[in-house]
């Protein structure tokens, strides 16, 4: 049996259970093992899955505060127990603290482990793993030292494989089937700086346009009074629905994120975390499409209005879409279980 592991917000969780899934699919017994707090504490007891949840404390600065400091040794104590009652042959980490705790523990015990990193370059857990990893498997090609360089591949990012036609994906989502759509998602959690932001710019549109705003669970109160006609707010969407619903999108930078709207080829404006929020993971996430012409980067909300002017026109929006051709390619949970399957 194999352990997956990794969670706290969707950008690591989904992932991980697309490739549990793929695992189970090939035979092997899997058991899930999250963080207390996290997003999966919600979404696992409805995955079917065996799972464990244990305490995990977040790394970076944070673990330096007595709280959070007990927080990382409890998790690593718990993960040691989990480890050494489940006996995997094998564990795969999905980065972010929620994964750090079960991988590091195997990895001292001997037990052969692989990292995925979704993220356009290492996060703090996964750069501390990948030393004991077999194997570090990205969503993007991203330069790596020599060392890690030599035992890491491009898998992919295991996205959820689902379409729908617009109309239909309109209709379930309670907008209007015939109308062009802009999607605003902001991530997991929601975000609070796209929430400020972009009512007011976008109203304007919603002569022609409608607007599917997903602010994020505990912003909706607050969002919902900012609805209008055709300006519809909601905390969280079934993105697989909200993504084949949209014609473009205003997003943060998540890896999970982008990698969907190259699956659904839907442009998107990034308007990526500040970079002391998260290391600059989104900034390097939204550069490595911007880079290739395959989203649109806003640096400064004074450029708004000629960043929405371009996706308003469709040939930008074609160019986008034809550069998005690729950056998502099918079968990354399945490649990933491949490898995990090697080393086991
Ligand atoms: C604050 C933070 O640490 N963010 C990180 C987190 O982002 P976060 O978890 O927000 O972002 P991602 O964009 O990677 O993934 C979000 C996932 O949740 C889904 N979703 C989201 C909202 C919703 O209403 N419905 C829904 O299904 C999305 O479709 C996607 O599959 O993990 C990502 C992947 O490691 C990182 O790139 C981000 O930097």
């Amino acid at each position: 049996m194999v352990i997956v592991t990794g969670g706290g917000t969707g950008g690591h969780l989904y992932p991980g259970l697309a490739a549990a899934r793929a695992l189970l699919a090939a035979g092997e017994p899997v058991t899930y093992v999250g963080a207390l707090g996290g997003l999966e504490e919600r979404v696992l007891p409805e995955s079917r899955l065996p799972y464990r949840l244990i305490p995990a404390g977040k790394l970076s600065r944070e673990a330096l505060r007595p709280g959070e400091g007990v927080k990382v040794l409890r998790g690593l104590w718990q993960a040691r127990r989990v480890v050494r009652e489940l006996r995997p042959r094998a564990v795969l980490s999905m980065g972010g603290y929620a994964g750090f705790p079960v991988a590091f523990v195997a990895a001292l015990l001997g037990i052969p482990m692989v990292i995925h990193e979704q993220n356009a370059r290492l996060g703090l857990a996964n750069r501390i793993l990948a030393r004991l990893a077999r194997r570090v498997t990205l969503s993007t090609p991203i330069p790596l030292e020599p060392r890690l360089a030599a035992k890491s591949q491009v898998v992919g990012y295991p996205v959820r494989e689902e379409k729908h036609s617009p109309a239909e994906a309109r209709a379930a989502l309670g907008l209007d089937p015939t109308r062009p759509t802009i999607l605003i998602l902001g991530g997991s959690q929601g975000s609070k700086e796209l929430n400020e932001q972009l009512p007011q710019r976008l109203y304007p549109l919603l002569g022609a346009w409608q607007v599917l705003h997903q602010c994020g669970v505990r912003w909706e109160g607050e969002l919902k009074a900012r609805e209008r006609a055709h300006y519809f707010v909601r905390g969280y969407v079934d993105s697989a629905l909200a993504w084949s619903a949209a014609d473009f999108a205003i997003t943060r930078g998540g890896a999970g994120t982008l990698s969907e709207a190259a699956f659904h080829q839907v442009p998107v404006l990034g308007v990526p975390l500040p970079r002391h929020l998260d290391g600059g993971a989104q900034w390097a996430n939204v550069g490595f499409y911007a880079e290739r012409g395959a989203a649109r980067l806003l640096h400064s909300w004074d450029q708004f209005e000629a960043e929405l002017n371009a996706l308003l026109d469709p040939s930008t929006r074609a160019h986008i879409r034809d550069r998005l051709k690729g950056l998502s390619p099918a079968g990354a949970a399945e490649r990933l279980a491949r490898i995990v399957l090697e080393v086991a």
